[in-house]
């Protein structure tokens, strides 16, 4: 049913909110109102920058100056961008983004600066690896820095820039803002465990994110592990889950500093979700032939007991020792796979 009493435009951004991400959105709806429509225009100008970024139908020479100038559009009321390609998910946000902007528009100073800086930025990344890409026909990634550079750019960021929105909330302290590193690492914890997640499907669209310094020690053909009992596939996931595990901690020390239990849950969930996702790909040929998803009991258990610090350290230890159990000495990152546990459970 409409609800007559929220305005015509903001109504509209909670429709596109539910449409882009239905679990996610009902998280973002149980923050405080003030801070919950700042969270959610920041999503929302998220989704219009990577609705642009992943359309493979809008040539480089366009995308660049659309990613570079995104947080400029966003400032022109009326904006928006009929020429999505047919298949782009959310290729309807960009059609009525004005509505973003009329909100966007009525957040205080303090949340449109960051909004802004963080768009301005991630755009900026975005136009960098999408140049990339195209140069070196989709392998954009390829050292270990790269990797960290681009999860930075596209996820990292907006770490950084809920932690400012946090402080700007005056629900959270202003000290977690001053930690941008570990903003960054609370971003990089879920980006690197959906790529991960995402190999198949990054694969049939021709898009690779898995960095070369990683898979071109176990195999010269990328694609190749997709062929079914290939055990250097496995040790490939070891080392790549190795690699997003070591962000753990630092995911456990950002949840330790904050106050509000709203905005608690809001972080705590998708760190729970990422990590029953990492234990559940870890050893798991599956992970090549589709999108293992996590059961969901399981996400219903997390988010039932995600409440407070405690509870989220018993849900990373136990998928922590769930990896633990399925390490096995004869795979090369044995010791680097035990170490990253230990240090989980030094964190909790
Ligand atoms: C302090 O930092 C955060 C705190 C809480 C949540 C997120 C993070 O969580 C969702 C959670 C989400 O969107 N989950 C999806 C499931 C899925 O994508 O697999 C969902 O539940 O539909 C997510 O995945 N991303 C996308 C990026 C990881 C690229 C940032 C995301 C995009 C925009 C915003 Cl404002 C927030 C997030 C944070 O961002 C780091």
């Amino acid at each position: 049913e409409k609800d007559e009493t929220i305005p015509g435009d903001l109504r509209r951004c909670y429709e596109f909110l539910k449409l882009t991400s239905r679990s996610f959105a009902a998280v973002i709806m149980e923050l405080t109102p003030e801070l919950r429509i700042a969270v959610m225009i920041f999503y929302l100008v998220l989704r219009g920058l990577d609705t642009i970024e992943d359309d493979m139908t809008i040539s480089l020479e366009k995308k660049k100056p659309l990613l570079l100038d995104f947080y400029k559009f966003i400032e022109q009321p009326g904006w928006n961008f009929k020429e999505s390609g047919p298949n782009e998910k959310d290729r309807q946000l960009l059609v009525e983004f004005e509505v973003v902007i009329a909100e966007y528009h009525n957040l205080k100073q303090g949340y449109r600066d960051v909004i802004s800086s963080i768009a301005k930025e991630m755009g900026s990344g975005m136009a960098k690896y999408a140049t990339l890409a195209e140069e070196h026909d989709g392998y954009s990634v390829e050292s270990l820095e790269d990797f960290d550079m681009y999860c930075h750019y596209v996820a990292g960021l907006v770490g950084e820039g809920l932690s400012r929105l946090f402080a700007n909330s005056d629900l959270e302290t202003k000290d977690l803002a001053k930690q941008p590193a570990l903003s960054n690492s609370v971003g990089l914890f879920l980006q690197k465990t959906n790529i991960i997640r995402d190999y198949r499907e990054d694969f049939e669209d021709k898009r690779q994110f898995w960095p070369r310094a990683i898979w071109s020690k176990y195999t010269d053909d990328f694609g190749s592990f997709c062929e079914p009992g290939n055990v250097k596939a496995l040790y490939c996931l070891s080392e790549i889950v190795a690699n997003a595990l070591e962000h753990a901690p630092s995911a456990i020390e950002y949840l330790c500093q904050l106050q509000n239990q709203q905005v608690f849950n809001f972080v705590a969930i998708p760190q729970c979700m990422a990590i029953a996702t990492l234990a559940a790909v870890f050893k798991n040929p599956e992970t090549f032939q589709t999108n293992v998803k996590i059961r969901k009991g399981q996400a219903v258990t997390i988010i039932m007991y995600a409440m407070n610090i405690k509870a989220v350290c018993d849900i990373f230890l136990r998928y922590t020792r769930e990896i633990h159990a399925k390490n096995t000495p004869d795979d090369p990152n044995f010791l680097r796979i035990s170490i990253a546990c230990g240090k989980v459970e030094q964190a909790c």
